[in-house]
């Protein structure tokens, strides 16, 4: 139909007409309230709703952004941030006007490990370089430290940040596995709560760390759900931490299987991680903490809404949180971050806790009857890596916490090649002393220690006991066994071998605290009754232990420092009260030289304890009054808990610089009147011994001479020493005072007894070991801790 024809037979309806004339007639009084009424509508919206920000990152060229750029060379992220994604609700990120890029201000990152097996160690070593070179044209990011667990001292870390560098703010990020046995993050986590419930420091006293965040390592084949245990030490661990940092969890914790998923969900969550570090380069700070975390009363309800999910990171009311976590985006964010995370929704995650959840409140709120019942832990169980190593180590373990390890001297003697300077200067025959300790664990971590950092540490006995008898026999039977194993070895020596087979002497040392363990009297008595002589060597960090000991032929507590701040740098010890334990112990020991031997031994570490610490250790000396000062350089074990201690070879003093620290020593103790001299020395052990002129007989036959022209009777009368104690009096060191001090033991004469043959290593004449530094340290034998 043509377009005529159509217009033709159509026509406008009459309304219509009038309206298009009414239009015509008002359009403009019309459009002109139209337009008033929408910009008064707009007005009001605008004052009543802000305005939804469209985008975080700051406009293209913006100052901020140039700013930040010129800083970052990670700049392709920025616009990227992705911690949003991970974190579920992300971080709160700052509008463009809040960004405040850091000026000065620098980022130290520190990364802790804790490691029994090594993975974690290895695993945390490739991470931290990861990430240093990840952060390294970042000028804000000072290079990234790591340290083990095992050898720091918590209080330089986990009571406050540390605040030796000035313009510097920490941000940590913490490694760990767990395990279900004693182990030194027992200590850790024990140090955390401690921590936060001290009544004398703030419960948030970590609060001025920029963030931090946690990674655990488990076994999902033992341990397969959280409930089971799953990293059960990392969630403990990371819930301490939110208490004492004030809700500053900076990304979630990671969790992996090293034998699985560890790989890919640790480098998520390392990718995160630096997602926020950017963020904080950038801010200044990260944004909000998880609500609630920090709540010294808190449980995980609270960081849980009433679906059960996680709180997010960004949301301050309750209404628009449950609104947000119910987006299934949340949830896949949050499962996106892997760490067994995948295996569980979200609900599930936050819930399967409970029990930790009654540990966490304890303290306040929640009536102790509901929390779990507490299991006593053996110290060293016998499927631990603790065990292991011990065993592969050479030691004899005897139940759940008493070791029995042949010494290298003990070989040495059957085999007729020296004895180790107890002979020397006491009399002991090496070949018939047998090496043990009641307690594998102490409350020390000394950086000699040979015990390799794993051993269980604590301040308090929280281990089942095994019963003295137990220890007994196992320990014996234990050193008969390793003594029976050198009957083949080439050079030993046919009367030596006979006289092994029955033992003289005990010595309580190795490693480990042996007067931790509840029933130290027992014990000995139980070698006084063989007839086996016993030497003691505590720590002087259990004052009351001490105070109770039964006389022992000789009682050493040794003597790490002369002064506060060097002892817990050396012993690193455990209680915060250590210093008046210390001194506690040396008045006890001062009450007790009338009763056993007293003994300080001192080991030297040079760079730790031998500069201008002679007039300290001689104040020490004066205090306690010990019947003798044994002087030893420290041996060099040459492993990595040596070297993650600090230690180097460039640690062990040569002999020339022990005999130098003697001489100054001895020097002060006269400037202070008190009646010492140098006796003994074993040049082949490091070892100088000074001691009481109690111990110096004069022409009449008695001790206290004070002529240079007495003799010293350093060595010890064994069957007198079991006399007295059989008598049931009282009795003093000199009622067992031995025969004088051979010749070639005394002072100048190096300690080497000439009937024996020396021996030097792989068959080469090196030179004397008096010499050379090199001779006595760096043997795989060569070993350092209490013994
Ligand atoms: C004796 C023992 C106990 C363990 N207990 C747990 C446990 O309770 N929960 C868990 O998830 N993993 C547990 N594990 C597994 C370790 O945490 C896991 O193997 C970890 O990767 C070891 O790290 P490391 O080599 O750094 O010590 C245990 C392993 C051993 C040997
Ligand atoms: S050297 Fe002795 S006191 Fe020190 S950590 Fe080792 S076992 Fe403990």
């Amino acid at each position: 139909m043509a377009l005529a024809d159509w217009t033709l037979t159509w026509a406008w309806p009459w309304e219509l007409i009038d309206i298009v004339a009414l239009w015509h007639e008002y359009r403009t009084p019309i459009l002109i309230s139209t337009l008033t009424a929408l910009i008064i509508i707009r007005t009001i919206l605008h004052i009543r709703v802000p305005r939804e920000k469209l985008s975080t990152s700051p406009l293209e060229g913006s100052p901020i952004l140039r700013s930040v750029k010129e800083k970052l060379p990670l700049d392709e992220k920025i616009p990227t941030i992705k911690a949003a994604r991970r974190i579920v609700g992300g971080l709160k990120k700052k509008s463009i006007e809040e960004v405040v890029v850091v000026g000065d201000q620098k980022i130290q990152l520190l990364v802790f490990f804790s490691s029994l097996t090594t993975t974690t160690e290895k695993t945390a070593k490739v991470f931290t370089d990861q990430i240093t070179n990840n952060l390294a044209a970042h000028s804000t990011f000072l290079e990234p430290q790591i340290f083990d667990l095992s050898y720091i001292d918590y209080d330089e870390y986990f009571i406050t940040a540390p605040q030796n560098e000035p313009n510097t703010s920490y941000f940590y990020l913490i490694l760990i596995p767990t395990y279900n046995i004693d182990t030194i993050l027992d200590n850790f986590l024990e140090h955390l709560q401690e921590t936060h419930n001290d009544f004398r420091i703030d419960t948030a006293s970590l609060s001025s760390l920029l963030g931090y965040s946690v990674f655990g390592f488990g076994d999902r084949e033992g341990w397969p759900t959280e409930d089971e245990g799953f990293c059960s030490q990392a969630r403990q661990v990371d819930k301490w931490m939110a208490k004492l940092t004030g809700r500053k969890r900076a990304f979630p914790l990671g969790m992996g299987d090293p034998k699985t998923d560890a790989t890919q969900h640790l480098a998520e969550w390392k990718e995160g991680v630096e997602d926020v570090l950017v963020h904080i380069a950038q801010t200044g700070s990260l944004g909000e903490g998880v609500v609630g975390s920090g709540d010294a009363v808190e449980s995980d309800i609270e960081d849980e809404d009433e679906d059960g999910g996680e709180v997010p990171f960004d949301e301050q009311n309750a209404a628009t949180r449950k609104a947000k976590v119910k987006k299934s985006a949340g949830l896949n964010d949050l499962e996106d971050i892997g760490g067994g995370l995948d295996a569980k929704p979200a609900e599930e995650l936050v819930n399967s806790d409970k029990p930790l959840e009654v540990d966490f409140t304890t303290y306040t709120k929640k009536p102790k009857a509901t929390a779990p019942a507490t299991v006593i832990k053996e110290m060293v169980p016998k499927e631990s890596p603790t065990w292991k190593s011990l065993t592969k180590q050479g030691y004899s373990i005897v139940g759940s916490h008493s070791g029995v390890k042949i010494c290298r001297w003990t070989k040495s003697a059957l085999r007729g090649r020296g004895s180790c300077y107890k002979y020397s200067f006491y009399g002991i025959a090496s070949h018939q002393c047998m090496e043990t300790t009641p307690s594998l664990s102490c409350s020390n971590k000394c950086v000699f220690c040979w015990r390799h950092g794993t051993n269980p540490v604590g301040t308090t006995w929280r281990w089942k006991v095994d019963p003295p008898e137990m220890i007994f026999d196992g320990v014996k039977a234990g050193h008969y066994k390793k003594i029976k194993m050198m009957r083949g070895v080439p050079g030993v020596r046919a009367e030596r071998f006979a006289e092994a087979m029955r033992i003289r002497h005990c010595a309580l040392s190795l490693v480990g605290e042996p007067i931790f363990y509840p029933h130290i009297n027992e014990f000995t008595a139980m070698l006084h009754k063989e007839h086996i002589s016993s030497f003691l060597v505590c720590n002087a960090q259990h004052p009351d232990q001490l105070a109770a000991l039964q006389p022992v032929t000789q009682l050493y507590v040794s003597i790490d420092a002369s002064n506060r701040e060097s002892l817990r740098k050396i012993d690193r010890p455990l209680h915060r009260d250590f210093w008046e334990r210390f001194q506690r112990c040396l008045d006890i020991l001062r009450e007790k030289r009338f009763q056993h031997r007293t003994v300080f031994r001192l080991t030297l570490v040079k760079g730790f304890n031998i500069e201008d610490e002679a007039e300290g250790y001689a104040d020490l000396v004066e205090k306690g009054l010990p019947c003798f000062v044994e002087v030893k350089g420290v041996t060099y074990c040459g492993t990595s808990s040596s070297a993650g201690a600090g230690l180097t070879m460039q640690n062990v003093p040569f002999y020339e610089e022990v005999c130098a620290f003697v001489l100054a020593l001895n020097e002060a103790l006269a400037r202070r009147g008190l009646n010492y001299g140098i006796a003994a020395e074993h040049a082949h052990s490091c070892c100088i011994l000074l001691a009481s002129n109690r111990f110096r007989v004069g022409p009449n036959g008695k001790g206290g001479y004070e002529g240079e022209d007495g003799k010293w009777h350093t060595r010890i009368h064994y069957e007198n020493f079991f006399k007295c104690l059989e008598s049931g009096q009282p009795f003093t060191p000199e009622d067992y005072m031995g025969s004088e001090t051979p010749q070639w033991a005394t002072w100048g004469n190096g300690g080497f007894d000439p009937r024996d043959e020396r021996v030097y290593r792989k068959g080469k004449k090196r030179k004397a070991l008096t010499d050379t530094q090199g001779e006595i340290m760096g043997t795989e034998e060569a070993e350092s801790g209490c013994g």
